[in-house]
């Protein structure tokens, strides 16, 4: 198993939940909280390890391990998605799920954040062993999640028909029809219009609100996106459709550059369920040299740590938009800052995703249901709102953008711990 999450990088740490911490410590101290205020933030209230036994398809059996974790649900009820993946550790997940709370502040929805995640390679499983798992884990979860508790929804390498299971198991269990348990279901099953494409619509949000600051035309822009999966796919033809120049993608196994563009279209067309599609050519590039291509917007949407001290001097990005969590370290978000880029840090740049679960949670809650115009015109509505608070923030304050973004995420969830009595 990769040490991706907590290794060290010429003497920077890449642990994802002690880089979190360290920003959340200064957000609180900038916004005048103590000592004590963050002792409580800084991880998650609860955290339960699972494991799961799956009856494989050749007849043995495998347990796999998963987490759950609550970060802080003074606000509301926990919410985040589920993460199918190798290199799955405990802090990953606690990191998620603070990160979970930081948007559903800076997005104002009724929330703490949540996350889970599952050590496993869905990409070497069946569907019906994916089936089982899936089932396994929400067995394994369900005392301590539901529509009112901590609301699942998906994430890496997980998508609508696990949601589907997961929904099923638990209305199972629970014997009632609890739509609202979980969120990014297929539409039939109460998923919610403009779920599937929300994270990359926010993103493109982000984007264009970033462009107008740096006085960017879209139209014409060359944009790199790593990661062509949920959110890296509709970004990059969301971005196509626009009139931008998509030079450069990737996967998990490579990246594939045209410096006049890339069809876009074609390569969605060619691409597994799992955002692969550079497995189809020779001629590729490493992830690492798709980072430092030279183009206008780069958008991060697979995984963590792949912008370090190491390469963000060599990033060539004027804009730098996070879809993917924590793809940035914080050395590298000061080099990027002091080099004049302008970094949207996922807490913003990929609220799109929760927001549109909420809308989905709301949705479900109510029984009534919203056209695909609705869903982002109130999309939009958050998300520029939350840009332009934040950029206001880190200018006034002369902070980067993902200390502004963490202060304003905070703020909120610190409030309604002090307003309860917890510090
Ligand atoms: N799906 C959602 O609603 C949301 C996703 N995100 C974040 O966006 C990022 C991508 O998530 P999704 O698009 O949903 O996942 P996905 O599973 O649909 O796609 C993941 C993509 O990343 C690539 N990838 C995996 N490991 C990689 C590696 N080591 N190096 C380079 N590429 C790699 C895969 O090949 C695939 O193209 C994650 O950080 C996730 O947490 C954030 C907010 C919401
Ligand atoms: O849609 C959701 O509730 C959570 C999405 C998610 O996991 C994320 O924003 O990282």
């Amino acid at each position: 198993m990769s040490n991706r999450t907590n290794t060290k990088n010429q003497g920077e740490s890449l642990n994802v939940l002690t880089q979190t911490q360290m920003v959340i410590k200064e957000a609180l101290n900038k916004l005048g909280y103590g000592d004590e205020m963050y002792e409580l933030l800084k991880e998650p209230l609860r955290v339960l390890t699972v494991r799961i036994p799956v009856r494989m398809d050749d007849g043995t059996t495998r347990v796999f391990t998963g987490y759950r974790a609550q970060h802080n649900d003074a606000v509301g009820p926990t919410k985040g998605g589920i993460r199918f993946h190798p290199d799955v550790t405990e802090d990953e997940v606690k990191a998620l799920a603070l990160w979970m709370s930081l948007k559903c502040g800076i997005a104002q929805l009724p929330y703490g954040g949540g996350k889970g995640g599952i050590i496993c390679d869905p990409r070497e499983m069946s569907f019906r062993e994916l089936e089982r798992l899936s089932r396994g884990y929400v067995r394994a979860i369900s005392q301590v999640v539901g529509p009112t508790k901590d609301i699942p929804a998906p994430d890496v390498f997980t998508n609508s028909q696990i949601m589907a299971w997961m929904m099923d198991e638990y209305s199972r269990i629970r014997e009632f029809d609890s739509p609202g348990f979980i969120t990014g279901k297929p539409l039939v099953l109460g998923g919610s219009l403009g779920r599937d494409a929300a994270t990359a619509r926010g993103v493109t949000i982000a984007i264009q609100e970033a462009a107008k600051v740096k006085g960017i035309e879209l139209k014409g822009a060359r944009v790199v996106v790593q990661g062509f999966g949920n959110a890296g796919g509709y970004l990059a033809k969301f971005m196509h459709d626009a009139g931008a120049i998509v030079i450069g993608i990737s996967d998990a196994y490579g990246g594939l550059h045209d410096p006049n563009g890339l069809d876009i279209d074609y390569l969605l067309d060619r691409r597994d369920s799992f955002g692969t599609v550079t497995k189809l050519y020779k001629n590729t590039i490493s992830n690492e040299e798709l980072l430092e291509l030279d183009c206008d917007i780069l958008v991060p949407a697979a995984i963590e740590n792949q912008i370090t001290s190491k390469n963000a001097p060599h990033i060539k990005a004027k804009i730098v938009v996070e879809a993917a969590n924590g793809p940035t370290t914080f050395e590298a978000t000061k080099i990027l800052t002091e080099r004049g880029v302008l970094l949207v840090p996922d807490v913003l740049g990929n609220a799109g995703g929760v927001i549109v679960s909420y809308f989905e949670w709301v949705q479900n809650n109510q029984g009534l249901y919203w056209t695909e115009d609705e869903v982002d015109r109130r999309l939009k509505e958050i998300l520029v709102k939350a840009f332009n608070t934040i950029y206001e923030t880190a200018r006034a304050r002369k902070i980067d953008m993902r200390l502004a973004a963490y202060m304003v995420g905070v703020r909120r969830m610190a409030e309604a711990c002090q307003l309860r009595g917890w510090v």
